[in-house]
């Protein structure tokens, strides 16, 4: 491996390697770091450290990049999510500092971009399309609910030292001038970078200066550019493996409450069986994994979407009766263990929405490592692991996927 990569959920540690598969390496995801390695240009760590306690998230995140360092890695990637999802104590900047000190790095840039999905930073400001991040459904996350686009303010409040920033302006001056921006700003004593980039190409320059960084951190954007530098020096493997078409019996899982996923999951619904996971019924024990399994049987041929996605007042609801972890992680783990129930009873196709969500799933399902196939949509490719035989995966991050991304990716996993 030339590059390691974590990621502080799943859906982010597909979109990352969606990013790097499409830059031409050979690119394979990883369920944590119990499963042994696998020969690859890039390996991506796929954990769920987005929303637990700080000092849980960094131990996990060096034991993986400790893993990675083992595998020969000579660049790592932390990904967290191009909403910056996270809280006023971390999981990022406590998270980045560590690497640092465990890479001996002397500063990071930081830049949750992604232009093709519409996230634009500007003068330090997050943008989703025209809005800027507190003004978008972000603000009711469930878990992370994001009330400051000022990037370096918000990351501030999460870091012991200070944060630095570069402007779009000496981005668009070219490499040479990130370069000089980024050694002023660590000569003043800033370890972390916000830096703006609004385009494809603001992220190609910058991937291009920070080529012997040891550490990088942003969105997937911030990969774009890191392919190029190993392929300028010869590095990158020729052929890139395919990954085989799956067909057979499938399921939509949405546990994302996200504005997309609410529109997504209305459409599908509409045209397929559905059902709703309603929390406080959950709770109370009426809704069963074996009874939404048995009625999932029942539609045949069909296949169903399970959602528990609602909108943010009904969440809201939820969260203040049975506070916002128990409800979090008692509809993750119902979807978990129904995914796992029907994998083992022969399903193979399984499109998840939802960060936490699809962590959840997939670590329950136990596959390993994850091949990275075609793009679905921006973001969200298919992934083809092993259980008794080829599962396929599409995990959709909440914002992301055209509105009928849950059909869309149905049918990419069984296309050869
Ligand atoms: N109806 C609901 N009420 C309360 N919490 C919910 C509800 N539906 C889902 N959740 C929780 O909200 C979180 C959504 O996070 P996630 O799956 O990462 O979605 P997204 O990708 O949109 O962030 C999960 O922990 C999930 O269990
Ligand atoms: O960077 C992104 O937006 C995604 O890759 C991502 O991390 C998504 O997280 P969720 O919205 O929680 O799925």
């Amino acid at each position: 491996m030339l590059l390691g990569a974590i990621a502080d959920d799943f859906t982010g540690a597909s979109d990352l390697a969606n990013t790097l598969a499409r830059g031409g390496m050979s690119t394979v995801q990883f369920s944590g770091i119990g499963h042994g390695a696998r020969a690859c240009d890039a390996g991506v760590v796929a954990l769920k450290t987005r929303s637990i306690p700080v000092a849980d998230a960094v131990s996990q995140s060096l034991a993986a990049v400790r893993w990675l360092l083992d595998q020969g890695c000579e660049q790592i990637v932390f990904k967290y999510c191009s909403t910056f999802d996270s809280t006023p104590e971390g999981n990022i900047g406590p998270v980045a500092e560590a690497l640092l000190d465990l890479l001996g790095a002397d500063m990071a840039v930081v830049c949750p971009a992604f232009p093709g999905t519409g996230r634009r930073l500007f003068m330090g400001h997050l943008f989703v399309g025209d809005r800027l991040l507190s003004e978008t459904g972000m603000r009711h996350h469930p878990l992370t609910p994001m009330v400051d686009p000022d990037i370096r303010r918000w990351l501030a409040r999460q870091t012991q030292g200070a944060v630095g920033a570069v402007h779009l302006e000496t981005v668009r001056a070219g490499s040479d001038a990130v370069r000089a921006a980024l050694r002023a700003e660590r000569e003043a004593g800033r370890r972390l970078v916000v830096i703006d980039a609004v385009a494809d190409e603001d992220l190609l320059t910058i991937g291009k200066a920070v080529a012997d960084h040891p550490l990088v951190t942003g969105g997937s954007g911030i990969a774009q550019g890191l392919p190029a530098n190993f392929r300028a020096k010869g590095r990158l493997s020729a052929a890139l493996p395919e990954t085989p078409a799956v067909d057979g019996p499938a399921i939509v899982l949405c546990g994302s409450c996200s504005t997309a996923s609410q529109q997504q999951v209305a459409l599908y619904g509409a045209h397929h069986p559905s059902f709703a996971i309603d929390p406080a019924a959950l709770m109370r024990g009426e809704i069963t994994i074996e009874a939404v399994a048995c009625w999932i049987r029942e539609r045949g041929d069909e296949t169903p979407i399970i959602y528990s996605t609602a909108v943010a007042e009904t969440v809201s609801d939820a969260q203040a009766r049975f506070g916002r972890e128990t409800i979090a992680s008692r509809i993750e783990d119902f979807f978990a263990r129904l995914a796992r129930l029907l994998v083992d009873t022969g399903l193979r196709r399984v499109v998840v929405g939802g960060g936490e969500t699809s962590g959840a799933v997939v670590e329950a399902l136990q596959l390993g490592s994850l091949q990275v196939g075609r793009e679905i949509d921006p973001g969200i490719p298919v992934l083809v692991g092993w259980r008794d035989g080829p599962v396929a995966l599409a995990l959709k991050s909440g914002n992301f996927g055209a509105p009928d991304v849950f059909e869309k990716s149905l049918r990419a996993m069984a296309r050869p």
